[in-house]
């Protein structure tokens, strides 16, 4: 059965990942979709870099793609990203609002700079997409769907995150107030909340047997996350299967968060 047929989706942070795994699998459940990313690699003479591949896999499935380059942190980017939707597909049904970063260090050395952007990308940027996203959601009238990616880390904390563990919260906390504002409006704002998902993001911290093994040994189910396990909750939540579902926050962790001992 396909989720989001006819739908327009945008996510932000789609190059890689966990963003990258929402803008195939909303694709394979028929929806066209607006991908941000920001600084993609270039990989070399003659071959694809990352977006290019995740655009032409999309292609493969059948449906239309645009993708725009932009730092989510300015705020004059949601607002391109949505006149980039408009102009490519007419609308925008869904939004994803992905894009973060998580440089790991230790409270005590937390570089300034470091703080400021990690706020500013995940915390500034969620906001400003989501309001120019909203705005054009309620200005076409038939609702809408706009699931952010927080995560596991805005219930617990992580002694190299603390930097990081207050943008997560605060995305949870924003989807729950975006909840009330827009529920009038027909736009149900949710969030899936990851564990421990293997991407570039994390990949430096577990590249240690010894954290890789602790971390998979912290998850009942013995494994850790694949962005598409975090990519399917996603399309779930935006598809009208969730349609009385508004303000909550999805745990997409394998059950590392209940497991106390
Ligand atoms: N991996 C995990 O275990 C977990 C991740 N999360 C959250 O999931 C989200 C995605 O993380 P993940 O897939 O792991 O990370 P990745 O590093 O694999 O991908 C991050 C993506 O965000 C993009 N991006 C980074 N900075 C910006 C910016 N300023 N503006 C626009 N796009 C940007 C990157 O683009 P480019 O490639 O061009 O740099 C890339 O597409 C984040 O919000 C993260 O906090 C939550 C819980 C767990
Ligand atoms: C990047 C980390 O491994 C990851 O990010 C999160 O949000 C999770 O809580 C993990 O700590």
């Amino acid at each position: 059965m396909k989720l989001l047929e006819g739908k327009v989706l945008i996510v932000t942070g789609g190059s890689r990942g966990i963003g990258r795994a929402i803008a195939v699998e909303a694709a394979r459940h028929g929806a066209d979709v607006l991908i941000n990313y920001y600084r993609d690699n270039d990989a070399g003479y003659g071959r694809k870099t990352a977006i290019d591949e995740v655009v032409g896999e999309i292609e493969a499935l059948g449906r239309r793609v645009v993708a725009l380059e932009g730092n989510v942190a300015d705020p004059q980017t949601g607002l391109r990203l949505v006149d980039a939707a408009v102009q490519a597909f007419g609308k925008v049904d869904v939004l994803a609002a992905n894009a973060g970063i998580c440089p790991f260090h230790a409270f005590l050395d937390i570089p300034l700079e470091d703080f400021r952007r990690t706020m500013e990308v995940n915390l500034h940027g969620a906001f400003y997409v989501t309001q120019a996203v909203a705005r054009q959601m309620k200005a076409q009238g038939h609702g809408g769907a706009i699931v952010a990616t927080s995560s596991i880390s805005a219930l617990v904390g992580g002694g190299q995150q603390a930097h990081y563990t207050p943008t997560k919260a605060g995305v949870h906390s924003l989807m729950q107030s975006c909840a009330v504002a827009l529920g009038p409006y027909g736009i149900r704002c949710n969030s899936v909340m990851p564990g421990t998902i293997a991407t570039d993001l994390n990949a430096e911290d577990l590249a240690s047997p010894e954290k890789l093994a602790y971390m998979k040994g912290r998850v009942p189910l013995g494994r850790l996350g694949e962005p598409v396990d975090v990519a399917n909750c996603v399309v779930f939540l935006a598809s009208d299967l969730a349609r009385y579902v508004n303000g909550a926050a999805l745990l997409v962790d394998g059950g590392l968060f209940v497991n106390l001992q």
